[in-house]
């Protein structure tokens, strides 16, 4: 703090005050100092009155008591102004200054500034007007103009023999630093600013350490270093603390709340932000309020609370026009771009890089720009990237719903494949049960037709057979058929006499055979036509029919002779049945084919089968057949229309020596019952004889 020139003894009184509130009381300091300004005011005490006031201005600008502080300043230059020395007014020319710039008062701020250094260009005090020219940098810094600003830095850093007072030194490195911070040369306002705290660190009590403090934590925080940033707040918090300075306390805090919302603990940080927010709403600190909003949007940013952000960007943006802060506005669109880039709306957010560009180009050489035009170029790029990336998410999806549009297609095509698969094995199955169906028709009707052709093939040769087997003329069967029938025969009859049958049979199971000859049949052709001997035939056929029965064996043996087998009969029956046939024959009227009715007579040999009963096996069919027919020819013999026979005879191995009949001696018969419709067997003319 420049020491304010002041001549009267009472002002001594003011020193101790002074160090008071450099020590850290600056309450104790402004109660104590409002005491003398008591004791000064009525007395002739008009310097140390006007210093007092000073004082009391400038330690309420301090702990932003801004009003009071205008008072104050205002009553001390009316004070001062009445005396001729202009020393002190530059003073309060450069304290008005300051208050105003605090105030966003920046036309009044930059007006007293050039006045206090006026007056100590006109006072040639270097010092002063050295302070002068910080202090003009310092408004310029808030309202964006870095060109101008920067150059009169370093004008004052450079070429300005006073530059070595630390105070002096320390402001202009901390606002050269500021200006580099707010151009985003950080590696720049690092080292500015570690200038400036080394140097402020040498008074007993600055202010701008403490700025500088903020500065540092700033930069620290937005290197995401928040354990080194909160260590620079709470530096800061130390400095301000010391001389009540609530405003930049409360910013201190409001910056603190921020790490802390970065760290996550959201909570307390915001709260920390919203009570420094009251504070500087209820004191309408404007600059705070500048701060504040800032620091809330990025807080908000930080936990995604976009429209939060968006609207304390607006407020602060709105503020900063209204005041003139080009710089700040500058700050808010900035914010607004990093806001929208997190949000993703590029278009937006490179619109606001650009409006930020546009409003500080006409503020900024190219230090400015050029850095802007950075931030731009990697704003386009991380664009262009984001965009490339969305390119390729694009195309990723666009190649995943392909491949998804490919597959539906795979499985469309592969579900109809099955469905028709499906289909044509329900076809297939459909049409193989129909071709079954017709098939089973198909073959059981064949089977019908085949059963048909095999009944039709049955009767055509059964037909075929009866035509061969029978007599066409008279319908009997022929010798043929016999051959078929007559083994079972035979041996049936012959088994009939053995041990075992005998007595089931009871003697009812012998062959009764008789061959008939029509006497004289030649004669009948000869007198009225063969047709009307085969009339005869039939006639004759039918007696035969009439008298056997159906089951015997009828056969045309050949031309007019007929062999007969009555099966399983008795042959005590057997000279009844053939007399009852002689007669029938005899009584019956033959109607020939010229209209004769004549009557005619039959011969008949017989023999009974097996002949022999106690040995049934011992003679064969041949010879029982030839017995029968030697039978007829003895019936012939002995005057037709007669028959002759043989019941029974034993049938003997060695030739008999005195047979009874020639009969017997022909076929070794050693006893013989012979049956005949003649009178008796001697009446018999044997054929041998
Ligand atoms: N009409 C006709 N005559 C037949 C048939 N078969 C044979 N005859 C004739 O029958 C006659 C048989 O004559 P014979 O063998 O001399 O016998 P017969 O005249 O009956 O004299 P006996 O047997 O001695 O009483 C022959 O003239 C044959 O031609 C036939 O189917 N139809």
């Amino acid at each position: 703090m420049l020491p304010l020139t002041c001549s009267s003894s009472e002002c001594g009184q003011i020193d101790p005050v002074i160090s008071q509130f450099q020590s850290g009381k600056p309450l104790e300091a402004s109660t104590q100092l409002d005491g003398l300004i008591d004791a000064f005011t009525g007395d002739a005490h008009t310097e140390a009155l006007a210093a007092a006031y000073f004082y009391k201005g400038r330690f309420s600008r301090l702990q932003s008591a801004y009003d009071e502080s205008l008072i104050a300043f205002e009553r001390s230059l009316e004070l001062f102004s009445t005396l001729e020395n202009p020393a002190p007014k530059a003073s309060v020319y450069s304290e008005l200054a300051r208050l105003h710039r605090a105030r966003c008062e920046f036309s009044d701020a930059l007006e007293y500034a050039y006045l206090a250094l006026n007056t100590y260009q006109i006072l040639e005090d270097a010092s002063g007007q050295a302070e002068q020219k910080v202090i003009v940098s310092g408004i310029l810094i808030s309202q964006g103009r870095f060109e101008p600003a920067l150059a009169l830095l370093q004008h004052v850093l450079k070429e300005e023999p006073v530059s070595q007072e630390p105070a002096v030194v320390g402001r202009a490195l901390y606002y050269v630093g500021t200006a580099y911070m707010q151009l985003e040369q950080y590696q720049m306002a690092r080292q500015y600013l570690k200038d400036a705290v080394e140097t402020l660190k040498q008074l007993p009590n600055s202010f701008f350490l403490g700025e500088a403090y903020i500065s540092k934590g700033k930069l620290m925080l937005r290197q995401a270093n928040y354990a080194e940033a909160k260590g620079w707040f709470a530096n800061a918090l130390s400095v301000f603390a010391g001389m009540n300075a609530s405003a930049e306390m409360h910013l201190t805090h409001s910056l603190i709340g921020l790490a802390a919302v970065r760290e996550g603990n959201v909570s307390d940080g915001m709260k920390a932000i919203s009570q420094a927010m009251d504070f500087a709403l209820q004191r309408d600190i404007v600059p705070l309020q500048l701060e504040l909003h800032l620091v809330h949007a990025q807080a908000m940013r930080m936990t995604d609370a976009h429209e939060e952000a968006l609207m304390h960007i607006r407020q602060g943006q709105e503020l900063a026009q209204k005041y003139g802060q080009i710089g700040m506005q500058a700050e808010f669109l900035r914010e607004k771009a990093d806001l929208l880039f997190q949000m993703k709306n590029y278009r937006w957010a490179y619109q606001a890089q650009e409006k930020s560009q546009k409003l500080s180009t006409s503020l900024v050489d190219e230090l400015r720009i050029q850095p802007l035009l950075q931030q731009s170029a990697q704003l386009q790029v991380e664009r262009q990237a984001e965009s490339i990336d969305t390119l390729k998410r694009d195309k990723a999806i666009e190649l995943a719903r392909a491949e998804q549009r490919n597959l539906r297609n795979m499985l469309i095509l592969g579900s109809l494949v099955s469905l028709l698969m499906f289909l044509f094995l329900l076809y297939s199955r459909y049409n193989h049960r129909r071709q079954n169906l017709l098939l089973k028709r198909e073959v059981k009707a064949r089977t019908a037709e085949l059963e048909q052709k095999n009944k039709q093939l049955k009767d055509a040769y059964k037909t075929l057979e009866d035509a061969s087997l029978r007599d066409p003329l008279t319908g009997l069967y022929n010798r043929y058929y016999l051959k078929s029938r007559l083994p079972g025969e035979l041996k049936r009859a012959q088994f009939a006499y053995t041990a075992t049958h005998a007595e089931a049979d009871e003697g009812q199971s012998d062959l009764l055979c008789f061959l008939i000859d029509i006497d004289y049949f030649k004669a009948i052709n000869d007198e009225h036509g063969h047709l009307s001997g085969d009339r005869f035939l039939v006639q004759f056929t039918r007696i035969i029919s009439d008298v056997f029965r159906d089951t015997d064996l009828q056969i045309r043996w050949g031309g007019e002779e007929f062999l007969i087998i009555c099966r399983q009969s008795c042959r005590t029956k057997m000279a009844a049945l053939i007399e009852r046939f002689r007669q029938a024959v005899k009584s019956h009227i033959f109607e020939l084919e010229d209209g004769a009715r004549i009557s005619a007579t039959c011969s008949i040999g017989f023999c009974a089968f097996p002949l022999d009963i106690q040995q049934p096996f011992k003679m064969q069919w041949e010879q029982a057949f030839s017995i029968m027919d030697d039978c007829l020819y003895a019936a012939k013999l002995s005057g037709r229309d007669c028959w002759v026979g043989l019941l029974e005879a034993t049938i003997s191995d060695k030739p008999i020596s005195a047979p009874a009949n020639p009969l017997a001696g022909r076929y070794k018969l050693s006893s013989v019952n012979i049956a005949t419709s003649l009178n008796n067997t001697a009446s018999i003319t044997w054929p041998y004889e």
